[in-house]
């Protein structure tokens, strides 16, 4: 199957009231980890490429690995740009196959971040892809940079309806109270700025740095509009843990498919138990 976009994999997630899940890949192992859970699964599936990812693995790596997979797949995959914030970035994912791009104006003014939104949409809707936008400061590390706690700052639901009527954004991620990396204590959901927003902007909702965050706040957040989550951390977090067990227990080992297999099999587990979480699993 061809890429699809964000915005014809959010539609069918609100209509059914289920979430997505964004899955971030740096490597060949997270990209085949996440599309066979997808398949296992059968769920749609993002995967998404930050743009301190891209400069690792290289756009052109990315995009030809996840055009296999797709190509190859059985259910729908949407290839996203994580937090793109420079306009020579996003344009070059266009050019390169992307089919839906994140433009991060989170730290920029209302004004600003409406009008770079705009000059981004421009460019990516007229080649068929899709927009998601930031509104609101989520906390952690994005791109190297930290936003710490006081700096957070929670979407304003009247602004996030202001936004999405001046740019006509296909996505908006929100701040309202999670964080990128992981927590200390378990996070509180601010769900009522969450209703709020909903009754105000009818726009797909995603969540950001939702690893970490309890299976009840990811439901309840569901069932109040979230229909994007994104994920990074806890693949992190199963890889690292798929490696270091073959290296503590098997110190003698320097195969690296039996040092990198084991850890795409705890990726996959991970994101198999986030799509039956999500409710995105047999949604495909
Ligand atoms: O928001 C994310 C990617 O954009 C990932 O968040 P986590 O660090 O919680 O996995
Ligand atoms: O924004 C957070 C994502 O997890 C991407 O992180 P990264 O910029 O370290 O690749
Ligand atoms: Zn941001
Ligand atoms: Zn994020």
């Amino acid at each position: 199957m061809s890429l699809v976009t964000l915005r014809e994999l959010l539609k069918d997630a609100q209509e059914r009231n289920y979430a997505v899940g964004a899955f971030n890949t740096n490597n060949m192992e997270i990209i085949q980890a996440i599309i066979e859970a997808a398949e296992e699964e059968r769920s749609p599936v993002i995967l998404q490429a930050s743009q301190g990812g891209l400069k690792y693995a290289g756009l052109e790596y990315i995009v030809a690995m996840v055009e296999v997979a797709a190509k190859n797949a059985t259910v729908p995959v949407a290839l996203h740009l994580d937090h793109g914030t420079s306009f020579e970035q996003i344009v070059k994912c266009v050019r390169a196959g992307f089919s839906s791009v994140m433009f991060d104006g989170s730290k920029h003014p209302l004004e600003d971040n409406i009008q770079k939104t705009a000059k981004v949409i421009e460019v990516a809707q007229a080649a068929g892809l899709s927009v998601e936008a930031e509104l609101g400061k989520i906390g952690g590390t994005e791109d190297d940079i930290t936003v710490s706690e006081e700096d957070a700052m929670m979407t304003n639901p009247e602004e996030a309806k202001y936004f999405v009527e001046k740019t006509n954004v296909d996505a908006l991620a929100i701040a309202i109270g999670t964080a990128h990396g992981p927590y200390k204590g378990q996070p509180k959901l601010d769900f009522d700025r969450l209703k709020t927003i909903r009754s105000l902007v009818s726009t797909p909702l995603v969540l950001h740095g939702a690893s970490g965050v309890g299976e009840d706040s990811i439901r309840k957040a569901i069932e109040l509009g979230i229909t994007k989550i994104n994920i990074d951390t806890d693949i992190r977090q199963a890889f690292t843990r798929g490696v270091q067990d073959v290296t503590n227990n098997k110190p003698e080992e320097f195969d690296p498919r039996k040092i990198l297999g084991p850890a795409k099999e705890e990726m996959k587990e991970i994101v198999k138990q986030k799509m039956r979480l999500f409710g995105c699993s047999n949604k495909a």
